[in-house]
């Protein structure tokens, strides 16, 4: 790979990530917190932290506002990671994560998000065309913040795509479905977002398939779609992969599939097969559901466990 190749990320609704564990999850009760830690947080910023593990040459773009957006800046500085955030009115949000021990199972709040205008918009719009053609890659990721025209992804998609730029989208809804109308070259939809984006339910590997595959006809080249403890499921228009997860104890899943994002745009970058990349994927979002909090993994971690990830071919 070469290191010079730039990678922007585009997160456009951060957060900061509060992650309390509690022994047992009481709804409608009393919960007592054991544990507590805050992570930047937001698809892109994730992507970037695991970019910068990988040793790439990323940059976090997007917006930011208040306290919160000058604490993840900082954290951002302390990872190493360069970032764009512009300043939006009002205050960044807190996403809570609580992880409950007994079940192993994460419950997320995601706030909605500072309110942004047109103004600022047109701001981003100018850095990240400037920033863009400088770049290899661009990663979108994440809800857009109240304001925004859900055709954004779409905008920034079609302008990276006018320059012979690769785009990688991780998004949900409505913002999903208008931006994979500019043909992004990846995706990396979870089950529930494709079941959403498709209006279906899928119960077997081959209609996950098959709803991967139609995605394909709109120009898109890879199409990853996350299925929790499940694994994950790679398609392109000659092959469909599945790759199931080495056992683990999930601490908090919160950043796997970020993780498996960034696994795809370092695959892309250094030329991996698809078996490849199938591989680092699965492994990157499974490495960082074992850890705790907004942490993702490191480099080491997901080479040192490639060799356990199994791959089905279809
Ligand atoms: N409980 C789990 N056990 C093992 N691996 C998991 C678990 N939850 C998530 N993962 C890993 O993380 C990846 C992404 O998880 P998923 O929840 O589908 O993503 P997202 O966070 O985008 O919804 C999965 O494909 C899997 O490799
Ligand atoms: O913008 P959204 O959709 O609210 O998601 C933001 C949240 O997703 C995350 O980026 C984690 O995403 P994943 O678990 O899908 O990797 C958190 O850091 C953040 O709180």
């Amino acid at each position: 790979m070469k290191p010079a190749e730039p990678v922007i990320t585009v997160t456009l609704n951060p957060a900061l990530d509060k992650t309390v564990t509690l022994e047992k999850f009481e709804y409608g009760g009393l919960n007592r917190i054991k544990e507590i830690r805050t992570d930047a947080g937001g698809k892109g910023i994730n992507v970037a932290k695991v970019l910068r593990h990988f040793g790439v040459n990323v940059s976090a773009l997007g917006l930011a506002a208040g306290y919160q957006g000058q604490v993840i800046r900082d954290k951002l500085h302390g990872l190493g990671i360069r970032s764009v955030l512009l300043e939006a009115i009002g205050e960044t949000r807190v996403n809570l994560k609580a992880v409950d021990e007994s079940t192993k199972q994460t419950t997320e709040l995601n706030e909605p998000g500072f309110i942004v205008d047109d103004l600022l918009l047109g701001q981003f719009l100018d850095t990240y065309k400037a920033e863009a053609a400088e770049s290899s890659i661009v990663v979108l990721g994440g809800s857009l913040p109240p304001g925004t025209p859900p055709d954004y992804y779409r905008t920034l998609i079609e302008n990276a795509r006018s320059k012979s730029i690769r785009t990688v989208l991780d998004a949900d809804g409505v913002a999903l479905a208008l931006g994979i109308e500019a043909a992004p070259f990846a995706i990396k939809p979870n089950i529930h977002e494709l079941e959403t984006l498709l209006g279906a339910t899928f119960d077997r590997i081959e209609h996950v398939i098959d709803a991967a595959r139609s995605l394909l006809d709109r120009g898109i080249e890879y199409v990853l779609v996350s299925m929790g403890a499940e694994g994950s499921l790679l398609v392109n228009k000659d092959k469909a992969v599945r790759a199931s997860p080495f056992p683990i104890t999930p601490l908090s899943t919160v950043g796997a599939g970020d993780s498996m994002v960034a696994a795809m745009v370092y695959s892309i970058l250094s030329g991996k097969s698809f078996e490849d990349m199938a591989r680092w994927t699965s492994a990157a979002g499974t490495i960082t559901a074992s850890k705790p909090g907004t942490q993702v993994c490191t480099l080491q971690e997901v080479q040192d466990s490639i060799p356990m990830v199994k791959l089905t071919h279809f």
